[in-house]
C-alpha cells in the first residue's frame, strides 16, 4: 500500500520505517524542514535503536519525506497522522498540531479523487476523533466520512528505547473504525507482524490507549507507595514486589519503586484522563493520586539528601542520569528536572553526568556543571543521585573514589545494597 505519515517525531519516524519494512511505499509529512532534509539523507531524526539501519536501508527506494502535504496525499491512500498531543497548563489536551495536520489532511482529501484514509495514531482522548478529527476533515474536504473517505484510529504502545522492536512484535494491534472498509484496509497494512488484530470502534479504540497507560503508571505509583511504606518499616520493597509480581494475575513488570515516572507519554496521558473525566463529570481520585504521588517522588531524594548532609547550600552534589529512562536522550518529564531545580532554589552546585541527555538537558538548565563521565562528575562530590537505570550507574566503584564524602543515593535501586562496602554510604529512595 501507499502509505504517508503526518509527523515525524518519534511514532511517526518509526511508524513509516516500520511499514516500509514491512513492503509499503512511505511518504513521510512534516513541517520542520531540518527533520524532513535527515529523513531524505536517511539519518534517523531521533535517537532510537534500529531506526537508523532501517531509514538507510529504504530512504530513496520505498520510503521519502516531504513538506508538501497535496504531493503525500495525492500519491498514498492511506495518512497516519502521528503529530503531538501535549497538555496545556491545565493539564488539558492540547490539540493545536492536532487540528492544523487535519485541516492540511482535509484540503488534500478535498482535492483527490480516489477514496483515501485517515488514520489518527496520535493519543488522543476519547471521542476526540468523532467530535473533532472528523468534523475537522470534513469541513475541508467538502466530502462525507464513511462514505467519499474513511476514518480509523490505530493507537501505538511502542516504548522509547525499544520503539522498532515494539512496532514489529506489539502484543496487541488495535483499530478502531468509523467504517467497516477503513477497518480492513488498516488491519491489512499490519500483513506479516505476528499479532491479532483487534477491531473495535474509534472512542474504545481511543480509550484502550489512555487505561493501557494510566494502568502502567498506577502499578509504577503503587509500587512506589509500598516502598514509601516499607522504608519507613526498614522492609527491603524490592524482596517485597519480586514476590508480589510471581502472582500471574499482577506479573513482574513495572514494580520498581523509584524515583517515579516520567517520559513524554505517562505523565501527560494521565493528567489528559483525569482532565476528560473531570469534564464529563466524574472525580478521578486514583488516577489524581498516581500523579501526585508520582510529582513528590523525586523530592524524596533531596528529603534523604537533607537528612545526611544538611543544608546542600555550597556543597557539590552529582545527578547521575538525565534522561527519563535508560536508553533515550529524551529528557521530557525526566524524574531529574524537579531535582536539579529543587538543589539550585537550595543553592547547591549541582553537577550532571548523561551519557546520552547531557545536551537536551543544557537548553533547560544552562546554569549547572556537566560532566564528561561519571567519575568526572563524582570529583569531590559531597553526594551522588542516581536518577537513571543507565547500567553504566550499577557497577560503580572506583568513580566513587574520588568523591568527597563517598554518599550515594540510588533512586533507581540500580546498586545492591547488600554488595557496597564499607567506606560507602548508601540509601536507597525506598530501601
Ligand atoms: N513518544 C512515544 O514514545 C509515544 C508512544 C506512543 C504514542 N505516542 C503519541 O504519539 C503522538 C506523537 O508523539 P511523538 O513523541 O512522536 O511527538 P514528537 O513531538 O516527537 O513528533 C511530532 C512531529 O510532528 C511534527 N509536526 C508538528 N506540526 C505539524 C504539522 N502541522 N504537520 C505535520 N507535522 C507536524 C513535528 O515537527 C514533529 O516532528 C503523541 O500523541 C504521543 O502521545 C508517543
Ligand atoms: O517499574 C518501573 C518501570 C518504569 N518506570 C519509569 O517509568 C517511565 C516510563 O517508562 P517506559 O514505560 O519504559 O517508557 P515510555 O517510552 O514512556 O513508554 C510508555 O509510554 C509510551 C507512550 O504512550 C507507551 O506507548 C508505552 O507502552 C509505555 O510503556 C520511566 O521514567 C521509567 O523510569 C519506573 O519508575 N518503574
Amino acid at each position: 500500500m501507499k502509505i504517508s505519515v503526518v509527523g515525524t517525531g518519534y511514532v511517526g519516524s518509526v511508524t513509516a520505517a516500520c511499514f516500509a519494512e514491512l513492503g509499503h511505499e512511505v511518504i513521510c509529512i512534516d513541517i520542520d524542514e531540518e527533520k524532513v532534509q535527515k529523513i531524505n539523507d536517511g539519518i534517523s531524526p531521533i535517537h532510537e535503536n534500529g531506526l537508523g539501519e532501517l531509514l538507510r536501508k529504504h530512504t530513496g527506494r520505498s520510503l521519502y519525506a516531504t513538506t508538501d502535504y497535496q504531493h503525500a496525499i495525492m500519491n498514498s491512500d492511506i495518512s497516519f497522522i502521528c503529530v503531538g498531543t501535549p497538555c496545556d497548563e491545565d493539564g488539558k489536551i492540547d490539540l493545536t498540531v492536532l487540528k492544523k495536520s487535519c485541516k492540511s489532511l482535509g484540503s488534500g482529501i478535498g482535492k483527490k479523487d480516489r477514496y483515501h484514509v485517515a488514520v489518527v495514531k496520535s493519543t488522543v482522548v476519547p471521542m476526540t476523533t468523532e467530535n473533532v478529527v472528523i468534523p475537522l476533515l470534513e469541513k475541508y474536504s467538502g466530502k462525507q466520512a464513511g462514505k467519499d473517505f474513511g476514518v480509523a484510529m490505530n493507537p501505538e504502545f511502542l516504548r522509547e528505547g525499544m520503539a522498532v522492536y515494539d512496532f514489529m512484535h506489539p502484543d496487541k494491534i488495535v483499530v478502531g473504525a468509523h467504517d467497516q472498509r477503513s477497518g480492513s484496509i488498516v488491519s491489512d497494512l499490519y500483513k506479516g507482524i505476528e499479532c491479532e488484530v483487534t477491531r473495535t470502534n474509534l472512542r474504545t479504540a481511543e480509550m484502550i490507549k489512555y487505561a493501557n497507560n494510566s494502568f502502567l503508571a498506577t502499578k509504577i505509583s503503587f509500587s512506589n507507595e509500598i516502598g514509601n511504606i516499607c522504608k519507613k518499616m526498614g522492609i527491603d520493597c524490592y524482596d517485597v514486589m519480586r514476590e508480589v509480581g510471581k502472582d500471574f494475575r499482577i506479573s513482574p513488570h513495572f514494580l520498581n519503586s523509584g524515583a517515579g515516572f516520567g517520559g513524554s507519554c505517562f505523565p501527560k496521558d494521565v493528567q489528559a484522563l483525569v482532565n476528560r473525566s473531570m469534564e464529563i463529570g466524574y472525580e478521578p481520585s486514583l488516577l489524581r493520586s498516581v500523579i501526585e504521588l508520582n510529582d513528590r517522588q523525586p523530592l524524596k531524594m533531596i528529603e534523604l539528601l537533607e537528612k545526611k548532609i544538611g543544608d546542600p547550600a555550597n556543597k557539590r552534589i552529582a545527578v547521575l542520569g538525565l534522561a527519563f529512562k535508560n536508553g533515550t536522550d529524551d529528557i521530557r518529564e525526566s524524574r531529574s528536572i524537579p531535582v536539579i531545580d529543587c538543589l539550585i532554589r537550595k543553592g547547591a552546585h549541582v553537577v550532571a553526568y548523561d551519557p546520552m541527555a547531557s545536551d537536551n538537558m543544557k537548553r533547560l538548565f544552562d546554569n549547572i556543571e556537566y560532566a564528561s563521565s561519571a567519575a568526572r562528575a563524582l570529583e569531590n562530590a559531597h553526594a551522588c543521585l542516581l536518577m537513571t537505570e543507565w547500567d553504566e550507574f550499577r557497577n560503580l566503584d572506583s568513580e566513587l573514589a574520588g568523591m568527597h564524602r563517598r554518599l550515594v543515593i540510588d533512586g533507581r535501586h540500580l546498586i545492591d545494597p547488600h554488595s557496597i562496602e564499607n567506606e560507602i554510604e548508601y540509601e536507597g529512595i525506598c530501601w
